[in-house]
């Protein structure tokens, strides 16, 4: 079948990974999938024996993790997830089912039963769909499916056994060993996909995604979404089994399964759970199991787990929940835990405790000049963090240590050191924050009140009009496309593309990350005159001649020509208006295959988050944060065609190509 894009259908949902495998987290990864892992609690416990073949029971295995999770999300995360995808890797051979070995004899068994023979690997999958519908209840949706790969492993010597056991890599792996490790030794040949052999098969998700989003036909079946007020289609609705199954059969699928739980309240106040509509076979026997597992499982704080249904005086007599406790206060004492940080470095105890590990209170007193209780204080609020380590040397006198976390951060000289934007957080960010109600209020910018300062164009106006200040932030741009540089210059193949132009580049640390991620690129680095002055402060120790600068204003002057043009959190510093000549410059500059990179942070297509983006927002005032949608509507409106990637990494990349 003809594959469409499907990975983008699932941008703006709240998808959730039922399964801790880091193998299927970085498969899904990869592939671009935005998602939270919230490994299931359902034992893999079920009678082998009741099952014809080995797949059906790695696909109820995969449905009942799925179940779980969606079952338990509302009460424990208090959220319901859009999408739960469930699966379950499992090795068959001569008859038997081997999953994880439990020790190294176990291990052995299993490696030598596979030794010199063909054994078929079998992932099952299952796609939950979640609707919750107006008066709470929950329509689940199920989709499943497996994949069989055939994989034959050469003859193996007992010593081959256990030098590969004794590695420890077969404990965790269906069947004993993992194929993209040391595991690959054992392998003569695989037939089939090989990713579903590491524990996903990820074409056949994609192609039932297609199938599900593409190719439906589900619009009027039993339940349509006007019937259920769900959302309308690419939200899939329910299909009759017999449609899905014609869908399904190139995918050898097995049904789709509707599943319908309702909580409702017993007399005694307790939740109690109930599921119909169960449409396949063996999931009725499982169904008695998910019943009883819920009527022990779910305690009655399911009922207050529902936010929006919280009764205030259904509080009144009881205690609050500590999970909520803990995250509301954690939420008040956010800034108190940034300012110690802010603090902290600013004060150089990271640079002081790297040069000088071990030492106590008194002396970073003495080296930072400040107060020994003070100190003592932010060096004790900072253990807490996780910014420091202590230990106590002699008569409960602690000595102090840098963390791996401070190592890696917040050193000035580390590669990923962050110090500049840390104190452009505190320096500029703060400040506004400050003045939030009044932001808030006026719905205007508060540089004025922040700042004292009148400001049209923040970057003219405000942050170069004075030398201390334009390299603070410079060095706040600078450290953070540091660390999110090489997941954007490595989002896409840009092989086919050898001059770009990085507009607003700033002091090139971006344009360094795409040359060493594409050799034979060279990127011109496009900024504002005040910018490019300073940008020889920033060049790394080797410089690289693939890497210019040319000083100008993207709004006014001619735009240097190349075959790509990089945006990196450009656009959203801009009102529509001004996004509107920009592009249209570029787009000017572009010949028909030119590219167009863009980069930001793209807010989920409901906005209720990444609450990065939105809480950023809420000091911006000129410019604003758009969704992966809506920046692609912008271009397409200057000729482009889009394609975007969540990175996975604090900024996410889209790449536009010029008709
Ligand atoms: C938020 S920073 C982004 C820097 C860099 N692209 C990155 O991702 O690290 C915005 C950049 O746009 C530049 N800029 C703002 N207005 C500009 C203009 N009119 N012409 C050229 N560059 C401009 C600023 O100087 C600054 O370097």
């Amino acid at each position: 079948m003809v594959l469409n894009p499907v990975i983008s259908k699932l941008a703006s949902k709240l998808v959730v990974l039922a399964s801790s495998s880091p193998r299927r987290m970085e498969i899904l990864r990869n592939a671009g999938l935005r998602f939270e892992v919230v490994p299931s609690w359902f034992k893999e416990t079920l009678d082998k024996g009741l099952f014809k073949t080995p797949y059906e029971y790695a696909v109820e295995t995969a449905k009942q993790k799925a179940l779980e999770v969606a079952r338990r999300m509302p009460f424990k995360h208090l959220k319901t997830p859009d999408i739960v995808i469930g699966a379950d890797t499992i090795v068959a051979v001569d008859g038997r089912i081997l999953e994880k070995p439990v020790d190294k004899n176990n291990a052995y068994e299993m490696l030598s039963s596979l030794s010199g023979k063909e054994h078929s690997v079998f992932t099952g999958v299952a796609i939950l769909f979640c609707h919750k519908k107006e008066n709470e209840e929950v329509d689940y949706q199920l989709f499943d499916f497996y994949e069989e790969t055939k994989v034959k492993f050469a003859d193996l010597s007992e010593s081959m056994l256990w030098e590969y056991i004794d590695s420890g890599e077969p404990m965790d792996k269906a069947g004993g060993y993992g194929i993209q490790a040391l595991g690959g030794m054992l392998v003569e040949y695989v037939h089939g996909d090989f990713l579903n052999v590491v524990g996903f098969p990820l074409n056949h998700f994609c192609k039932q995604l297609d199938l599900i989003y593409n190719k439906s036909q589900f619009g009027h079946s039993p339940s349509s979404s006007a019937k259920h007020n769900l959302p309308p289609s690419p939200t899939i609705d329910s299909p009759s089994a017999s449609q899905t199954q014609h869908n399904q059969k190139s995918l050898s699928a097995s049904p789709v399964h509707k599943v319908k739980i309702n909580c409702s309240k017993s007399e005694e106040g307790e939740s109690s759970w109930t599921m119909v509509n169960r449409l396949s076979k063996h999931t009725e026997k499982s169904e008695a199991e998910f019943r009883d597992s819920s009527n022990t499982t779910v305690p009655s704080v399911n009922s207050r787990g529902q936010v929006m249904e919280l009764n205030v005086t259904d509080l009144e007599d009881s205690e609050p929940r500590k999970e909520d406790l803990k995250q509301i206060i954690e939420m008040m004492d956010g800034f108190k835990a940034s300012k110690a940080l802010f603090t902290a470095s600013n004060m150089c105890v990271f640079d002081l405790l790297q040069r000088r590990p071990g030492l106590d209170a008194a002396q970073v007193a003495q080296e930072i000049k400040a107060s020994v209780k003070g100190t003592k204080c932010l060096l004790e609020a900072c253990v807490s963090l996780g910014l420091l380590t202590s230990k106590e040397k002699s008569c409960q006198k602690q000595v102090y240590k840098n963390s791996d976390l401070a190592k890696c951060f917040l050193l000035s000289d580390a590669p990923f050191s962050l110090q500049g934007y840390i104190q452009h957080c505190d320096k500029m960010v703060w400040p506004l924050f400050s003045h939030l109600d009044s932001a808030v209020r006026d719905g205007t910018n508060q540089r004025e009140k922040a700042f004292g300062r009148k400001s049209k164009d923040m970057f003219q106006d405000t942050v170069y009009s004075n030398q201390e200040v334009k390299l603070r932030f410079m060095n706040a741009m600078h450290s953070i496309a540091k660390v999110t540089g090489k997941a954007v210059a490595t989002a896409f193949d840009l092989s086919s593309f050898k001059t770009a132009c990085d507009l607003g580049g700033c002091t090139g640390a971006m344009a360094y990350e795409f040359t060493k991620a594409h050799p034979q690129l060279s990127v011109t680095v496009f900024d504002l005159p005040a910018v490019v002055e300073m940008s020889e402060h920033f060049h790394p120790l080797h410089t690289d001649n693939r890497v210019s600068f040319v000083a100008g204003d993207f709004f006014k002057d001619e735009l240097p020509r190349a075959d790509l043009y990089i945006l990196a959190r450009i656009l959203h510093d801009w009102p529509d208006e001004n996004v509107h000549i920009l592009l249209s410059k570029i787009a000017d500059a572009c010949t028909s295959g030119c590219g167009l990179l863009l980069s930001e942070i793209f807010l989920d297509e409901d906005r209720r988050g990444p609450s990065r983006g939105l809480l950023q927002a809420l000091s911006m005032s000129e410019g604003k944060q758009r969704s992966a949608t809506e920046y692609s509507l912008l271009l397409k409106s200057h000729g482009f065609t889009t394609a975007h990637r969540l990175t996975d990494n604090l900024l996410d990349a889209m790449l536009c190509i010029k008709e």
